[in-house]
């Protein structure tokens, strides 16, 4: 494992690489318990914002897996979503269908996770159009915010503890597609329309939502995701690498295997 620092703004900024995939979800799921229990020792509630991707469900897979899963006090813990598919509620392609079955199912059933803390998009199945799943979604999130997160320019969310984004091979990020017109959505939650990866319709978050977590881990494994990467340390244009965008209030953590850290590493 290799680390380095830079100092990009908002927050600071660090690049883990790890030996391969697996590793990487196994290591990204201590982290994200071991900075739970952290934070839980010195506030409740804690919101972490959950990603789709092979990564990010792997990663949901190792925490369900670890003995370190009964030492959370998940009563105060919330979950949402950077971004969701556009599907029926239980689609296998949902982002939350599929970490319902890797971990939440799970603390649901036998660890005390309240399934009012578990905070899907909505899809087809309640809403019309993914306008609609977007301005609800603001509003549950708006709902949870404190008063201490009350935003001027309308972005008023939960202050996120950890946001954890998976990048495609083309550098996006939640359902921020690199040229779309989504990146440049105001407020806090965007439909998008004519997605380049299916299915088209998506609700994601904004910028800048993800820019006002404390914490964003970006993870990403694989080859074909080494230029991007490379491209989003450089702090390339978000308009090309929407990944370069995604920077945390405290933090941004790099969380990588070494074919994506590519030349980096
Ligand atoms: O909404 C989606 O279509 C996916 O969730 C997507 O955004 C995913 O997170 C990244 O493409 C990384 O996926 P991998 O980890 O599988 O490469």
């Amino acid at each position: 494992m290799s680390q380095s620092a830079a100092g990009p703004t908002p927050g600071v900024r660090l690049v883990v690489v790890h030996p391969d995939k697996e590793v990487l979800a196994q290591a990204t799921a201590a982290r994200l318990l071991t900075r739970v229990l952290d934070v839980q020792s010195v506030r409740s509630p804690v919101h972490v914002v959950l990603t789709g991707g092979s990564v990010g469900i792997a990663t949901l897979a190792a925490v369900a897996a670890s003995p370190l899963v009964p030492a959370v006090d998940w009563s105060s813990v919330h979950l949402w979503w950077g971004d969701e598919r556009f599907l029926p509620d239980g689609d296998p392609d949902r982002n939350e269908t599929q970490a319902r079955e890797a971990l939440l199912d799970g603390l649901v059933a036998e660890h005390g996770l309240p399934e009012a803390n578990v905070h899907p998009m909505a899809g087809p199945t309640s809403v019309a159009t993914s306008e609609e799943g977007a301005t609800d979604y603001a509003t549950l999130l708006r709902g949870h915010a404190g008063e201490q997160d009350e935003d001027p320019e309308g972005v008023t969310v939960p202050a996120f503890d950890v946001l954890l984004l998976g990048m495609g091979p083309d550098g996006h990020v939640a359902s921020l597609f690199p040229g779309h017109e989504g990146l440049a959505a105001q407020g806090t939650t965007t439909g998008v329309h004519g997605s380049p990866k299916p299915p088209p319709e998506r609700v994601s978050l904004t910028f800048d939502a993800i820019r006002s977590a404390r914490e964003v881990w970006i993870v990403a494994a694989g080859a074909e995701k080494a230029e991007q990467v490379a491209a989003a340390l450089a702090d390339g244009p978000v308009t090309e690498v929407p990944a370069a965008g995604a920077v945390g209030q405290a933090r941004t953590l790099w969380l990588l295997d070494v074919e994506a850290a590519g030349a980096h590493a």
